[in-house]
């Protein structure tokens, strides 16, 4: 039975979150903050957090970091002040499956919920699939459900953020296996000391703090799906054990002798060249034929132009219903004009933060070019001279959260004492975004080069 761990030091809206779960047949745990919740963790298994931010003793931001270094494999959604668009994006930087902006009402707390507890985050804008127009898309979208139908491994290549994840999700629900799970385990955000357990599952005591055997994600995929995201980020070593459990389709819990026989299909992403992560010796050829038995691509954003506006204004509708505005605004055909014409570096994961941000900002109004902070700008840094801003105004706001992000990523970087992996994996981003986006502190003057 899955068990959803609730962290709300309100009284009453805990009783009316649990009121919520008790009535769709979920069964729950409750918590009053942070250190409730740790405790409660360590005593029971729960497959999914739903946590308020603001908390006494520990607030929903320390809990967050905290699952994410014991407990990587749950989930955890976090519950937002109105408003506070800065709280939700911290949310999602530092790991958050997802979030919610109160107030809401209990079926939007369900629809989060639901594809978290099937599974793992709907990846796309709701499991109904990938938002496509472009005939470029269209096409791989075609080639995907035909490839779904066997059950040969695919690795999705792509730009960081054009919807590698959301493309597996649909091979997944247009496979046989659609009705079993469908697991998913970023190999670049997960502590290299903790990605073969969490891999393959081990038993009690098979090493320092292994306090209770625990299935690995290949056995919670058993029947199903499990999606290998970031493979190339895997260290060499666990390479040729995954290559084993791949050829074998059996595995092995670490301080286990007792072999599990599997069916499980694979597909994998990755954002680098393949063939040139082969050649540089840090990804087994052997693993890459393994994967690559079906090669598909997403293009970047900017060379599938009619995607644009469809995915903008589905993504307007998931973020109006996340925040309880009943009806999401129109496009303005100039911010239409502006969106086009961007060239969308950041992908998808880009477009929907600016139109996440554009909804705030228009305040129920249609999406003008002011509501849209699309990222030209570069922060104010002494001595640096400011480039001109794109759009017709918001600069201060775009100032703000430019900064406020570029702050985000220096503070990271420190406190990892500048190491890139541990860096992403500390804001919840891939490292192949904090790649981008130290190049473009860089290129703005904002990072000394090296
Ligand atoms: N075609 C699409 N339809 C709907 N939503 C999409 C689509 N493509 C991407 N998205 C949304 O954009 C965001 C990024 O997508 P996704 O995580 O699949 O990208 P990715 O290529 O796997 O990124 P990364 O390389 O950084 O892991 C997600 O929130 C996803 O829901």
């Amino acid at each position: 039975m899955q068990q959803i761990l609730i962290v709300e030091d309100d009284a009453d809206l805990r009783e009316a979150l649990e009121d919520t779960l008790a009535l769709e047949g979920w069964s729950y745990i409750s918590a009053g903050n942070g250190q409730e919740a740790l405790l409660l963790l360590k005593k029971q298994p729960v497959s999914l957090i739903v946590s308020d931010v603001s908390m006494p003793v520990m607030d929903g931001h320390q809990l967050l970091d905290s699952v994410r270094e014991h407990w990587p494999g749950i989930p955890m959604v976090l519950m937002t002040a109105f408003g506070s668009i800065n709280q939700a994006v911290e949310a999602m930087r530092r790991g958050a499956a997802d979030y919610l902006v109160k107030p809401f009402e209990p079926d939007v707390l369900v629809k989060v919920l639901r594809p978290l507890l099937q599974s793992r985050p709907a990846a796309g804008v709701e499991s109904d699939g990938p938002v496509v127009d472009d005939p470029a898309s269209r096409e791989l979208l075609q080639l995907a459900a035909r490839v779904a139908k066997s059950d040969a491994s695919v690795m999705i290549g792509g730009e960081s953020g054009t919807g590698k994840e959301v493309l597996a999700r649909y091979i997944h629900m247009q496979s046989q296996r659609a009705d079993k799970p469908f697991v998913a385990i970023n190999c670049a955000a997960i502590p290299e000391s903790l990605l073969e357990a969490t891999l393959f599952g081990y038993e009690k005591g098979a090493f320092t703090g292994a306090n209770a055997s625990t299935p690995g994600k290949f056995e919670q995929a058993d029947g199903g799906t499990l999606l290998l995201d970031e493979v190339t980020e895997m260290p060499l070593e666990l390479q040729s054990k995954l290559l084993r459990v791949l050829q074998e389709q059996e595995v092995e819990r670490l301080g286990s002798r007792k072999t599990l026989k599997l069916d499980v299909r694979v597909l994998a992403t990755s954002n680098r060249n393949l063939r040139q992560a082969v050649t540089d010796g840090v990804f087994r050829e052997d693993l890459y034929y393994r994967l690559n038995v079906f090669p598909l691509a997403w293009p970047p954003l900017r060379e599938r132009l009619g995607d644009i506006l469809p995915l903008a204004r589905a993504l307007l509708v998931k973020h109006a219903q996340r925040m309880g505005v009943a009806r999401a605004p129109e496009i303005h055909p100039d911010a239409a004009k502006m969106l086009k014409q961007h060239s969308w570096p950041g992908n998808v994961r880009e477009l929907e933060n600016v139109m996440q941000r554009a909804l705030i900002l228009a305040g129920g109004d249609p999406i003008t070019p002011r509501s849209l902070v699309i990222e030209q700008v570069a922060v104010p840094v002494t001595g640096v001279p400011k480039p001109e801003l794109s759009g017709g105004g918001g600069e201060d706001l775009r100032e703000d959260l430019r900064e406020q992000e570029y702050r985000m990523i220096l503070d990271a970087l420190r406190l990892e004492g500048g190491k890139k992996k541990e860096t992403a994996e500390r804001l919840g981003i891939s490292p192949r975004t904090l790649r981008y986006k130290l190049a473009r502190m860089r290129e703005e003057g904002f990072l000394q080069e090296g």
